[in-house]
Formats: structure tokens, C-alpha cells, sequence
């Protein structure tokens, strides 16, 4: 396993531990090697609230599972109450985008706003030499600095959601398991006794219920669960729906109207509660803006019309894009091919291989088509 590169041996290393088998291998690996491993977990959430009972249901039981492989390996184990801060910079945010008619990727709010922030200061202070994750994806020692690049496993390269990551940020994590697929990864907890070793993946997004999110935006802007109109193009009505925040751009399933053709969400219109949907070519969308970018090699921001390949989603393959500043602070991103769900509120990551070069917020997508006027555009 690679990755733990530049620590001195015996180093004192943090390592997140969320109670998921991934970071549980990453704790167990660092001792096995001779780090002084100090396990720490944040509380971020508690489903139990309403029972008043802290800690109940399953945020307890993951801080339970952390608690019980750090007793297992012998190391030093921390949880440190992090709800207030996860709610302020990760959930309000989270709601706030689905309310403004934009899909949000709250994973990479928690690791700017809390995980790379705060639990890095926290490893700081604690003397610690690297703050290591579960992460899949890996950190190369370049010429001109530290990389970061996609997790050598396809299925679970998380390279996407660590845009946003500083120079500075990185030179101070490791992610061990970068070059591990996740077959192997279980067979190391396996291989260490691990209590996790067979723990079923994480849901999506730790803080949503059974993947219900809209219930969850509902609970907190009751405004995005406002009942509205889906119209198409032309701004003629199709049907109704139950609330903006269950729609993203893109979307073609659970549309809740009937048509002769496959509709896809081309705009979201949060102002007058309104989803507008058309036919694939009406979905295409050839530019993007991107704001709040991020570029790893801060030294070498691209020159204009830098060709690249960007991942404009997730789930998305990546595909050949040019990306050039757009005179306003933003970047616009030109796709070689039109592309489908291009949302406002997700991630555009800029690719050169398997290198991530940066990223940035998808501010604005123009359809290639403009819907008319009164329909109104994303
Ligand atoms: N509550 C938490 N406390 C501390 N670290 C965390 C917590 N949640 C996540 N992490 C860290 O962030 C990494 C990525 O988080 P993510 O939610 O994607 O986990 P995952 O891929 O399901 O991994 P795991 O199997 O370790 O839960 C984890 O591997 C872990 O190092």
C-alpha cells in the first residue's frame, strides 16, 4: 500500500475514522507499519435527535464501530462533537442550493468546510505529521509539488469530490488506500480481525434517511416542497410535482408526467416553483460557467483554451472539454461534444489523465436550444 510517503517512521499520523471498513483499514495499516496512530471521529449528525437520546440510531453506531477497532488495533481514539459546524457549513448549505432551484454535492462541502479544515487543524494541534483518509484517490510526489490523482479503482475513485482540496491541504494528507480497488481493501480488514471487515458500504450522503433527500431539504426549507408546475419548453403544462428539491437537471426518471418521448429536467425555476422538461435535444448544453475555482498547481493556471478532459458529474464519465477564463472571475468550460445534466450547483473537475487539475462550481449551463422566453431558462 502506498501513499504514506515523506513520514518519518513512527511519525504521529491522525486518521479520520468515520467506522466504515475503509478508514478502519487505513488505521490499521498505519500501526501495522509503525505510525503512532490516533484514531478520531467526528460526530456530524444524530438521527436521534428527536428521541433525545444523543448519539442514538446511526451516527451512534458508526462512533461505536470507530471506538471498537481503535480498542482492537491498540491506538489512541478521539470523537469530537462536530454537529454545530456540520450543520452550519455542510446541511444549511445543502438545503439552501436545493431551495434555490440547484443541486448541491455536500460531500465536498464536508471536506473543505470540516475535514480538511477544522480536522486538519485538529491534527495540527495534536502534533500530528499527516492527516490521513479513507479516500480513494492518489497523491503523487510531482516535479513542481504534490498531485492529486484518481484512486487506481474506477468503481470508487473519489478524486471528484477532493476538487476543492488546497496545495497546502494536500501536502498534509495521505490516502492510503489511493491504489487499492475495494476487493482488497476488505480482504486487508479481513486479514487484520477487523470487527467492520464486513460492513456494508455507506448510503450516499451520511445526514439523509434512507436517501429520502428531499424529505430532509423539506424538514428544513419547507419552501422547496412547495407543490409547482412542470411545463415544457414552450411553457405549455405537463403535470404538477411535489417540490423543486426532487429534481436536478438531467433527470429523466420519477418525472411524474407522460409523453411520447423520453423527457429529460432541462431547467429548474425556483422563484416560481416551476420544472421544465423537454426531449434530449432540448437538454443539450454546450458551455458551462464555473465559479469559486480551484487549481492545484496553483503556480500554472491553465493557459486559454487549455485542452482537458472534465467531469461534469459524479456518475458522468469524463469528456473532452477546452477550459479558458471567462473575464469575470469564472471559467468557461466548452464541451467537444453537448452534453446532458450539466446542473448548476454540481462540480466541474478538470482532468489531464488521471491527474486532477482543479475544479469549480457550475454556476450557469445555457441550453443550446434557448426554451422560450416565458417558460423560463435554467
Ligand atoms: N464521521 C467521520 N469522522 C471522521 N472521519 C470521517 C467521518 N466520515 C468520513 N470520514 C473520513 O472521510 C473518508 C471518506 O468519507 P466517506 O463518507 O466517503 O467514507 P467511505 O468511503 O464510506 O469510507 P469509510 O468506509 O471509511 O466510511 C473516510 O474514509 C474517513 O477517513
Amino acid at each position: 500500500m502506498g501513499d504514506i510517503d515523506g513520514l518519518e517512521p513512527g511519525a504521529r499520523v491522525v486518521v479520520a475514522m468515520s467506522g466504515g471498513v475503509d478508514s478502519s483499514v487505513v488505521a490499521a495499516v498505519m500501526a501495522a507499519q509503525g505510525f503512532e496512530v490516533v484514531g478520531v471521529t467526528l460526530q456530524l449528525y444524530d438521527h436521534g435527535n428527536a428521541t433525545g437520546r444523543k448519539g442514538a440510531c446511526c451516527a451512534g453506531q458508526d462512533i461505536h464501530d470507530a471506538r471498537q477497532v481503535a480498542e482492537r488495533l491498540g491506538i489512541a481514539h478521539y470523537v469530537l462533537d462536530f454537529e454545530e459546524r456540520f450543520r452550519r457549513a455542510v446541511i444549511d448549505d445543502f438545503a439552501d442550493t436545493y431551495a434555490a432551484g440547484r443541486t448541491p454535492i455536500p460531500c465536498v462541502r464536508c471536506n473543505q468546510r470540516v475535514k480538511f479544515r477544522d480536522l486538519l487543524d485538529i491534527a495540527r494541534d495534536l502534533g500530528a505529521a499527516a492527516l490521513a483518509t479513507g479516500h480513494y484517490a492518489r497523491r503523487i510526489e510531482g516535479a513542481s509539488g504534490v498531485e492529486l490523482h484518481r484512486g487506481a479503482d474506477p468503481a470508487r475513485d473519489q478524486s471528484y469530490f477532493l476538487f476543492a482540496t488546497t496545495q497546502q491541504q494536500l501536502d498534509f494528507l495521505r490516502f492510503p488506500l489511493g491504489s487499492l480497488v475495494k476487493d482488497e481493501t476488505r480482504a486487508v480488514a479481513a486479514r487484520y480481525g477487523l470487527p467492520v471487515a464486513e460492513k456494508p458500504d455507506s448510503q450516499d450522503i451520511c445526514f439523509v434517511p434512507h436517501g429520502d433527500h428531499a424529505r430532509t431539504v423539506a424538514a428544513l426549507r419547507p419552501d422547496a416542497a412547495q407543490p409547482g408546475e412542470i411545463v415544457d419548453v414552450g411553457g405549455k403544462p405537463l403535470g404538477r410535482h411535489e417540490g423543486i428539491a426532487r429534481f436536478t437537471v438531467g433527470q429523466r426518471r420519477k418525472l411524474g408526467v407522460s409523453a411520447s418521448e423520453r423527457l429529460y429536467v432541462v431547467g429548474i425555476d425556483a422563484g416560481r416553483h416551476r420544472i421544465m422538461v423537454g426531449p434530449r435535444r432540448a437538454a443539450l448544453c454546450g458551455e458551462a460557467w464555473l465559479a469559486d475555482m480551484n487549481w492545484l498547481d496553483a503556480e500554472a493556471p491553465p493557459a486559454a483554451g487549455l485542452a482537458v478532459e472534465v467531469q461534469h458529474r459524479y456518475n458522468e464519465p469524463p469528456t473532452a472539454a477546452h477550459v479558458e477564463p471567462a473575464g469575470d472571475g469564472r471559467m468557461k468550460v466548452r464541451f467537444a461534444t453537448p452534453q446532458v445534466g450539466v446542473a448548476p450547483g454540481q462540480a466541474c473537475v478538470v482532468y489531464a489523465g488521471a491527474r486532477l487539475l482543479g475544479g469549480g462550481w457550475i454556476d450557469r449551463a445555457p441550453l443550446l436550444q434557448a426554451p422560450d422566453e416565458e417558460a423560463g431558462a435554467a
